[in-house]
């Protein structure tokens, strides 16, 4: 593609062919686009339109996508997303052009057959550079159903084409709009809004109008306790392990955190791409005022390019001097190998040929460090959510056998997982796709915040020293959420 330009140009699913830069061709040449699609779709179909930026952080202008006001006004939409994967892609998205909700076996599979269908019908994969393709974005729940219905349930996979997405990587930043067209919504009426919106959120970056979300502490007035039930479910899970009933387990607990006010979901996530840069940071939005939010070291799997990648992370130490002793820890290695072991053998079974590095590195995630064996693989036919129905969940976040361990989750876990640890992510119209685990995690309602946190037992687990872990991966997270006890945050109001 030549252009006198460096600035992209627009394109839509079919970029026109002549293109000059100038503001009114500009729009003239997304307008021509925009019908000349639309005339290709059936009636009622979607129509994807996309423009480049000058610039921008999603982070940033995901609060601008769909202004909270008018997502709170009938027929409003208040779904949000955020992947952030800075210095990598980073994607803001808002409201849902389509969407689907559903729990049981086939969520997967289901799942995948939605993102297909809504994708194959907005674009050809080659359109575009790879940073704007449109994509379903993802949120699956641990298991393929939650225990009790209810409203706060988390179904078995929620998956949302979204209205707005914006996208960046680099210097490169791409909005993208969809929308069903009919019932009065044209063409025309598409471009003029990319257009405007485009040109707003522009304005708002040159005038420098966009502020890090202020992140001062925010003092938690109550913490549930959870030490002496998490005991005694250590206690019955290292049973099971010591008489063979099971291999390994990772049990989980729930700290609920009491605030002194209700944060912005953002101002909480703004510290983690510091504290937490090498790994991917994300919110789900439902509804306003509550959020999953995280910042996930772990990578069920991408698939970027045919190539699929997944990560092996088990064994964990604080970040000093004791890390490099994780590499020499029998205990660590064993519940390290029993997750590379187990996804190397499910991508076997699955017909691919798995490499993998003969022995794990250390990866540091903020204050803590892990064993981790990236293990690669050409993905060949297989659909990407085939792969993570088979992949999800790996003995780092459920156990061995993993049939006989998640059912012990069930009784010995007196919550429901929910979100936690389960796949998060996206997968574009060229079948790239991206799904992390969602550990590290948190759900905010209001001035609630819900941290989970688990770890692995397998033999020669101590109760004690998974106590520990335990408690150091909650005080990461409330550290790194910004989060300090009343006592803690009149000490550091005080130095302020
Ligand atoms: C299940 C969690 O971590 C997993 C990932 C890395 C290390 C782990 C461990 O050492 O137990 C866990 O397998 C969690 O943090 O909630």
């Amino acid at each position: 593609m030549s252009s006198s330009s460096s600035r992209p140009r627009p394109f839509l699913v079919q970029a026109p062919s002549s293109f000059t830069d100038s503001t009114g061709d500009s729009f003239t040449s997304l307008l021509v686009a925009a019908n000349e699609r639309a005339r290709q779709l059936e009636e009622e179909g979607v129509l994807s339109l996309a423009l480049p930026l000058a610039g921008g952080d999603p982070m940033l202008l995901l609060p601008h996508l769909e202004p909270e006001d008018e997502a709170l006004a009938p027929g409003g939409d208040s779904f949000r997303f955020l992947w952030d994967g800075a210095p990598g892609l980073c994607i803001a998205a808002a409201g849902r052009t389509n969407s689907l909700e559903l729990s049981g076996p086939r969520r997967f599979e289901l799942a995948q057959r939605f993102a297909s269908a809504c994708l194959s019908r907005l674009a050809t994969p080659e359109s575009g550079p790879p940073l704007a393709r449109p994509r379903v974005l993802l949120a699956f729940g641990f298991f393929e159903a939650p225990l009790q219905p209810g409203p706060t349930a988390i179904p078995g996979v929620q998956a949302v084409l979204p209205r707005w997405q914006l996208s960046r990587q680099g210097q490169h930043c791409w909005l993208r709009l969809q929308r069903s067209l009919g019932g009065g919504v044209t063409p025309r009426q598409l471009a003029e809004e990319l257009w405007e919106q485009a040109r707003r959120l522009e304005r708002l970056v040159q005038q420098d109008g966009l502020e890090p979300r202020v992140v001062s502490r925010i003092a938690i007035h109550r913490s549930s306790p959870w030490r002496e039930s998490y005991r005694s479910a250590v206690e019955r899970g290292l049973e099971l392990v010591e008489r063979g009933e099971l291999e390994k387990v990772v049990l989980a607990v729930r700290q609920e955190l009491q605030l002194e006010a209700a944060p912005h979901p953002l101002a909480l996530l703004a510290p983690l791409r510091r504290h937490q840069s090498g790994s991917c940071r994300f919110l789900w939005q439902q509804a306003r005022g509550t959020a999953l939010i995280g910042a996930s070291p772990e990578r069920l799997l991408t698939v970027h390019q045919g190539q699929l990648r997944s990560d092996a992370l088990a064994g964990t130490a604080p970040a000093g001097e004791q890390a490099a002793g994780l590499l020499h820890s029998c205990k660590d290695r064993h519940e390290h190998e029993l997750v590379v072991d187990t996804i190397t053998a499910v991508l076997a079974r699955a017909g691919l040929n798995p490499r993998r590095p003969r022995h794990p590195r250390l990866a540091r995630h903020g204050q803590l460090v892990h064993l981790h064996t990236p293990i690669t693989a050409a993905l060949g036919q297989h659909q990407p959510l085939s792969i993570a129905a088979a992949l999800h969940p790996t003995p780092a976040v459920a156990g061995l056998p993993r049939r006989e361990a998640m059912a012990w989750l069930r009784s010995l876990e007196p919550f429901e997982r929910g979100h936690y640890a389960a796949p998060i992510g996206w997968i574009d119209s060229a079948g790239d796709a991206d799904l992390r685990v969602a550990i590290r995690s948190g759900t905010l309602r209001g001035d609630r915040l819900e941290l989970t946190a688990g770890a692995g037992l397998v033999r020669g687990s101590t109760v004690e020293r998974e106590l520990q872990e335990v408690a150091l991966k909650l005080g990461v997270l409330q550290q790194q959420l910004s989060c300090a006890t009343d006592h803690q945050a009149a000490s550091s109001r005080a130095i302020v």
